[in-house]
């Protein structure tokens, strides 16, 4: 997930513009920035650079750094924000000064959607966050853990498979994206939650409602996180408090009636699911920080479990389908390889992954150029420390533009052209120690759920190849719409073609 959005309607910039416009001058006149900061294009009174930065600010600020270097300052409203673009600079971030900027700046979400800091992804750094992802770790995704819930994975990529093939039969196309976005969210909910959940009007389809529109309201940009001081009378003005408070009641709401569900022993499914193993960690008097794991940890556990899991997933299969659909070429070459592995057996098993090396470029090629979060997770510097000579002070918040990374044309040849044998004969790998490609990010705020991230990436990949020829309805977009994650424009709508003798 990346929090790095910007479009701002014309009335409240104009609002903002004559209301402040005196004061926050002086202010601004009066103010001298630090010496030996990194080069910043030329801003605007109160503004900053806020108004260079457009809809898809990973693609702007790349065009900066090609003019300013690889690492740039840019000034989003009052806070001062360090950009690195090159596979250099972020090595320099994620590595060698990770435990000097491995913090999360305070958002407007960090309170109104992550409780104030109770769960992962928006925590400050200190010991409840190193309490609380260890838990995570330990104790939902390890590899023990993931694999525990394969059969759950089996059972909702059944379900996709055999509505695939009914339209195969009638020759219908579908919109793959929104059935992969529904895939991902019900496994990601029968995996927390459990199955049903009796005696309530809550079912999964609604909960899938309630978490798009969710997606839908954090991803919109909040004036409080350019202007601290300030910002949160404009957010309310525009009705973005009021629609984010709502989005997190409905979730909210949601988990808890899960847990309450869970402890009466509501549920159908007897399968063991995280909820479950937050609950027992609870009856153990389990501790997070000074205090005994409360419903309010497990809720804010949830919320990151969803809101960084399920999109960035089903991102990734999305724009793979996509790309290879526009590589016949590749899709081809990927079908072969999956299909010769796995010949009559009729459906693809986990064993299979392993030997599928020319898919797992695939997938490489397609996060270089489609990473689901283009801007990392921001982290602020927590001590003065250098970035190539030029100083980053104490509260800069940092930002790693991973896609520009993965378009650099000093580390990738051809960096435009979806090309997946590059990766023949290369150590390049995506767990965070190869900086040129950084798909789940990298250092102490890397993404701790990578294995069963990557474990129904590729599972759902090689089984869609496997089952079936795809023809696309028309021609297939690359381009991708403002938002929290990279998700694409236009929906990605396909025919799909049933391969005989398929088990489904
Ligand atoms: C293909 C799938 C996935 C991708 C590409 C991905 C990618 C990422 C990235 C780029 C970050 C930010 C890392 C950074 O700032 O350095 C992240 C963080 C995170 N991810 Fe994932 N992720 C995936 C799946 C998941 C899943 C399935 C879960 C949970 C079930 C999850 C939970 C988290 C959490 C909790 C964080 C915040 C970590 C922190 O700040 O300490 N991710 N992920």
């Amino acid at each position: 997930m990346s929090i790095l959005t910007f479009p701002m309607s014309t009335e409240l910039l104009a609002w903002l513009v004559l209301l402040l416009l005196p004061s926050l001058l002086i202010i601004f006149l009066l103010r001298r920035s630090p010496k030996n900061l990194p080069p910043c294009p030329p801003r605007l009174p109160i503004l900053g650079n806020i108004h260079q930065l457009g809809s898809l600010p990973h693609r702007t600020l790349r065009d900066l750094s090609l003019k300013y270097g690889p690492v740039i300052t840019v000034y989003l409203g009052s806070v001062r924000t360090v950009v690195v673009n090159s596979p250099e600079t972020a090595e320099e971030v994620l590595k060698l000064h990770d435990s000097e900027c491995c913090t999360r700046p305070k958002l407007s979400i960090t309170k109104t959607f992550f409780y104030d800091g109770l769960g992962l992804g928006f925590t400050k750094w200190g010991d409840y966050y190193r309490e609380v992802r260890k838990l995570c770790v330990l104790e939902l995704f390890s590899v023990k853990r993931a694999n525990s819930f394969r059969n759950l994975r089996d059972e909702e990529l059944g379900r996709l498979l055999n509505s695939l093939s009914d339209s195969a039969a009638a020759g219908t196309s579908v919109d793959l994206s929104k059935m992969l976005i529904k895939f991902v969210a019900s496994f990601t909910c029968r995996m927390a939650f459990g199955l049903s959940f009796l005696g309530s009007d809550i079912d999964n389809d609604r909960f899938l409602e309630v978490f798009m529109e969710a997606n839908r309201v954090i991803g919109k940009f909040a004036a409080a996180d350019i202007f601290p001081s300030f910002g949160w009378i404009i957010d309310r003005i525009s009705g973005l408090e009021s629609s984010r408070k709502k989005g997190f009641k409905d979730l909210d709401t949601f988990y808890q009636k899960a847990i309450v569900d869970h402890r009466e022993k509501k549920r159908t499914e007897e399968r063991e699911d995280l909820i479950d193993v937050l609950l027992k960690l609870q009856s153990q008097e389990t501790k997070l920080g000074s205090n005994r794991i409360t419903d309010t940890h497990i809720r804010a556990i949830l919320m990151d479990l969803f809101l960084a899991g399920v999109d960035a997933t089903a991102i990734t299969i999305d724009w793979t389908m996509a790309e290879l659909v526009r590589h016949p070429r590749v899709m081809k070459k990927v079908q072969a390889e999956i299909r010769e592995r796995v010949g009559d057996n009729g459906t693809v098993t986990y064993d299979d992954l392993e030997g599928l090396e020319y898919m797992k470029m695939v997938l490489k090629e397609t996060w270089r150029l489609h990473i689901p979060s283009p801007i990392l997770i921001p982290r602020e510097a927590m001590t003065k420390f250098t970035i190539r000579g030029y100083d980053i002070y104490p509260g800069t918040r940092i930002h790693v533009n991973a896609w520009a990374i993965g378009r650099n044309p000093d580390a990738w040849k051809d960096p435009e052209v979806f090309f997946p044998e590059r990766f023949i004969g290369s150590t390049v790998d995506t767990k965070g120690t190869s900086y040129e490609l950084l798909p789940f990010g990298s250092g102490r705020r890397g993404c701790p759920a990578m294995y069963m991230g990557l474990s129904t990436v590729e599972y759902a990949v090689a089984n869609l190849l496997y089952h079936f020829d795809w023809i696309p309805t028309g021609e297939v977009s690359v381009e991708e719409a403002p938002g929290l994650t990279s998700h694409r424009k236009h929906p990605l709508q396909v025919v799909p073609v049933s391969v005989k003798n398929r088990k489904l």
